[in-house]
């Protein structure tokens, strides 16, 4: 099997290092032997959300600030309150192609937690005509409910001093029947937004931008590109359209170019998508039957933050939340099956810290952000074609990317367990060009101190550079 992975086949006791090489020694290590004794001394080295902001290498420095970018007072204030001293790389590039006029179409793209949300909502923001609050003005198409009703919030945080800006979220269950949509900004779901638009409850002649985040898994043939082709058939044609994500496999981004034509466009070649604060490991489990026993004694034997563990079927969620509770673990399990509103608290639990292990389906693989997240588990490697052929890298990197958000340090752990799954898992790191590290079941102890290096480290708690957005205590 080895010969099929030359990219994970790292000797069990490569150092954690390795897999964020420029980690810039969030954990180093001082050895002085003498008759034998070896005596060892652990230290963090401190890194700072400012270093990494003056890194040339990062993909968070940038040169100028919020204030040169010329975007309106209330909205600097709004950034200001915020906390958000620098814009990122994506920010700096993107937001003064984006708010320029005559208005552009833009194809952007940049890694996981790297800010993507505030250069699209601040474009958003500059374009709105407050004194018209309840004329929709701007809509903003996400994959899932808890995207769309977080892009929602951010849209909130950052207009905060923005007078009368009413912010509404189009997904199930949440516009009146009796008003219909009355906001200048709308964050919804593309089935929800065509249904509003369909009962005539969703004015949209005067909608002056369309933001599509997570682009590539929205406009894509198989999933959900139909029905943002039919929400586009229905706005104004002089619309601009911004397209986001941090994936775009070429065929989607041919798509991409017809959808919104004549767009600038910022791309990354693939070997340039991961996150370095991300160290990436793998557990090589003997069989499938002893993955359960295997995640159970990971909890058992860590103090993690916050977690997310990723399973392919609704069925398999419900079932690993039973089998951890029954085995006194507290976690929760959020997928499609679950009402809307009852999704609405589990991620709401989550975020606060009230629970720590989320059990979910690719349903949350996108977008969410929540910052105290230092471990994400894939459990089942993510597959996708007809009978689940092939790995699915855009989704692995989605889900990892839930750890390691902006400037932060995370950990991801993949399952393997047959051939099958170590040859996908091989080909998403030979695609990225990752190496990935090892982690054996037959050696807890260096389990746990490979993982637990990169998650006490500084840059994995949650006050690293404190989110506004999250009302976590972990
Ligand atoms: N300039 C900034 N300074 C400090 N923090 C920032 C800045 N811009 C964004 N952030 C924070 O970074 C985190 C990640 O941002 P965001 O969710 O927009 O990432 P993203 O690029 O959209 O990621 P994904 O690809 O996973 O959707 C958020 O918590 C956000 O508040």
């Amino acid at each position: 099997m080895a010969d099929l992975a030359s990219r994970i086949s790292k000797p069990a006791d490569a150092p954690v290092e390795e897999a964020s090489a420029s980690n810039h020694g969030t954990s180093a290590q001082a050895a002085e032997g003498g008759n034998g004794g070896l005596i060892e001394t652990t230290y963090d080295v401190e890194v700072k959300l400012s270093d990494l902001q003056n890194d040339t290498e990062s993909p968070l420095y940038s040169v100028s600030s919020f204030e040169e970018l010329g975007l309106p007072k209330p909205i600097n204030d709004g950034l200001l309150a915020m906390n958000f001293k620098k814009p990122s790389k994506i920010q700096e590039k993107a937001l003064p192609l984006m708010i320029s006029n005559p208005p552009r179409n833009m194809i952007a793209q940049s890694q996981s937690g790297t800010g993507k949300t505030a250069a699209f909502v601040l474009t958003v923001l500059s374009r709105v005509d407050f004194t018209k609050p309840t004329q929709p003005q701007a809509l903003l198409l996400a994959p899932s409910r808890e995207l769309a009703r977080q892009i929602q919030g951010v849209v909130q945080t950052i207009g905060q001093f923005c007078e009368n800006l009413i912010v509404e979220a189009a997904v199930p269950g949440a516009i009146s029947r009796e008003t219909g949509v009355r906001a200048s900004v709308v964050a919804g779901t593309p089935g929800t937004v065509m249904d509003l638009i369909r009962r005539r409850q969703f004015d949209v002649t005067q909608l002056k931008v369309l933001v599509i985040d997570e682009a590539d898994n929205m406009l894509d043939q198989q999933g959900l590109g139909d029905q943002c082709l039919r929400v586009k058939s229905l706005l104004p044609k002089t619309i601009q359209i911004l397209l986001f994500s941090a994936t775009f496999p070429d065929k989607v981004m041919t798509y991409a170019q017809k959808f919104a034509p004549n767009a600038n466009e910022i791309k990354l070649r693939h070997q340039e998508l991961t996150v370095k604060g991300i160290s990436q490991m793998y557990m090589d489990c003997p069989d499938e039957s002893q993955k359960y026993d295997i995640l159970c004694k990971l909890y058992g034997l860590m103090t993690i933050g916050s977690s997310v563990i990723f399973v392919k079927t609704r069925e398999s969620a419900n079932e690993i939340q039973r089998r951890m509770e029954a085995d006194g673990h507290k976690v929760s399990a959020l997928h499609g099956a679950h009402e809307g509103q009852n999704r609405d608290t589990l991620l709401d639990e989550f975020r606060t810290g009230k629970t720590k292990v989320l059990i979910t389906t690719n349903v949350l693989a996108r977008g969410i952000d929540v910052s105290s997240v230092s471990m994400v588990i894939n459990y089942d490697i993510p597959m996708k074609g007809f009978g689940d052929r092939e790995p699915d890298p855009e989704t692995y990197l989605h889900r990892i990317g839930r750890t390691g958000r902006f400037g932060r340090v995370g950990v991801s752990i993949s399952f393997v367990y047959d051939r099958k799954s170590f040859e996908a898992l091989s080909q998403i790191a030979e695609f990225y060009g990752i190496d990935l590290i090892q982690l054996s079941p037959d050696n807890w102890d260096e389990t746990e101190r490979k993982v637990q290096d990169v998650i006490k480290s500084s840059r994995a708690r949650p006050d690293y550079a404190p989110n506004p957005l999250d009302t976590s205590k972990a």
